[in-house]
């Protein structure tokens, strides 16, 4: 017999596993977007740009105005609040321009983390009250999909069995909601790379954390075929003195996937968590490259690596949007090609391209 108390209708369901199937088709992959004001802030820094509300929508209206042969490569956008409401130059909603463009529009439900008082300094993740009403809105507003980032990190006693638990369960909560409001729920666990470990112990930590996180989406009744995750790769912390090649760092990976996520899940799109955009394209592409079963597509939603050269190329200068555009164009398609394991390293990539985007406790 069905479920008694269905949470979804077929129709709903239905539109929920396109719209998520939509955005990783055919290599694409999603553009993170939704820095926050205070994240935004410390992009523009590191160029010397003051971080005004009007800063922040030029170099994403230079992001989004791109030719539309983008749309071969970024099936999704994932937007913060403000970015939703605002305008290019002409007055046109940047939400409008994106879809136009076949782009589907996401947004970022989560607001920040909160202290687990009695743990080595874990969080959980705030933003459930009013949720329903905020998913509604934004579903009015044009936005077809959400994001929720959780972070755990691996520490001594972490993560715990609490932030675990409580980290699963609120994304659980998040995604239920989200797909009650017809908005596909982009499920994020992030085990952050802080710290000295190797990486067999990062694969042992996102396992146990995916695990937990499938059992809690299946308490919470959410329907997998009309969800992505957004996990992180599994690598050594950034502080471990032992390297791996993109070949271990894709066998670790897909072994830890294999292992907990379900089949029934369309799309895996990893998060760049500091790697370099060239580390974060090479890696990707490895993945797709590793012999084991993948019955998901590997893509990406990277934010710095898909992110770091433009922004370097930009460097708050109108006259740069042509150098500004074709960097961004450029990470574009080298990740898209590298989500269908075809992506060919050709010679020297531009220093922005290299270099390490490591934040330390990423945590906002
Ligand atoms: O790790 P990356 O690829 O830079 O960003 C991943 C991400 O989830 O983390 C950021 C902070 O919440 C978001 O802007 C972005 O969507």
């Amino acid at each position: 017999m069905a479920h008694q108390f269905p949470a979804l209708t077929s129709e709903q369901k239905k539109a929920l596993s396109e719209t998520a199937r939509r955005i990783v088709a055919n290599g694409k992959g999603i553009l993170a977007a939704d820095e926050s004001v205070g994240t935004m802030g410390n992009r523009l820094q590191r160029i010397k740009v003051e971080n005004t509300e009007e800063n922040r929508r030029q170099f994403r209206e230079l992001l989004f105005t791109v030719d539309s042969s983008v749309s071969q490569s970024i099936g999704g956008v994932i937007l913060f609040h403000e970015t939703l409401y605002q305008k290019d130059g002409q007055g046109k909603l940047f939400r409008d321009i994106l879809k136009e463009k076949g782009i589907v529009v996401g947004i970022k439900l989560d607001q920040g983390v909160a202290p687990l008082a009695g743990t080595n300094k874990e969080t959980t993740v705030q933003g459930l009250d009013g949720l329903s009403e905020r998913c509604a809105q934004y579903k009015k507003d044009g936005a077809d999909f959400g994001k929720w980032r959780a972070v755990l990190k691996i520490d001594n006693q972490c993560p715990s069995h609490l932030a675990i638990q409580e980290n699963a369960n609120t994304l659980a909560r998040y995604a239920s909601i989200c797909q009650q409001n017809g908005l596909v729920p982009i499920v994020e666990p992030e085990v952050i790379p802080d710290g000295s470990h190797d990486m067999e112990h990062c694969q042992y930590v996102t396992e146990k954390v995916l695990a937990a996180v499938y059992k809690a989406l299946n308490d919470h009744h959410v329907y997998l075929e009309g969800t992505l995750l957004k996990p992180n790769m599994v690598t050594a912390g950034h502080a471990c003195t032992k390297k791996y090649t993109p070949e271990q760092v894709a066998m670790a990976t897909v072994t830890a996937l294999h292992r907990t996520v379900p089949a029934a899940v369309p799309g895996i799109c990893f998060l760049s968590g500091g790697m370099s955009e060239e580390d974060a394209t090479l890696n990707l592409n490895a993945i797709n490259l590793c012999p084991l079963p993948k019955p998901w597509k590997l893509s990406f939603s990277y934010g710095r690596a898909l992110q770091a050269s433009a922004l370097a190329a930009w460097g708050g200068k109108a006259e740069n949007k042509k150098a500004t555009q074709e960097a961004f164009m450029k990470r574009a398609l080298a990740n898209s090609q590298a989500a269908k394991g075809q992506y060919v390293h050709m010679g020297s990539s531009g220093s922005a391209s290299t270099q390490s985007l490591f934040t330390a406790s990423y945590t906002y």
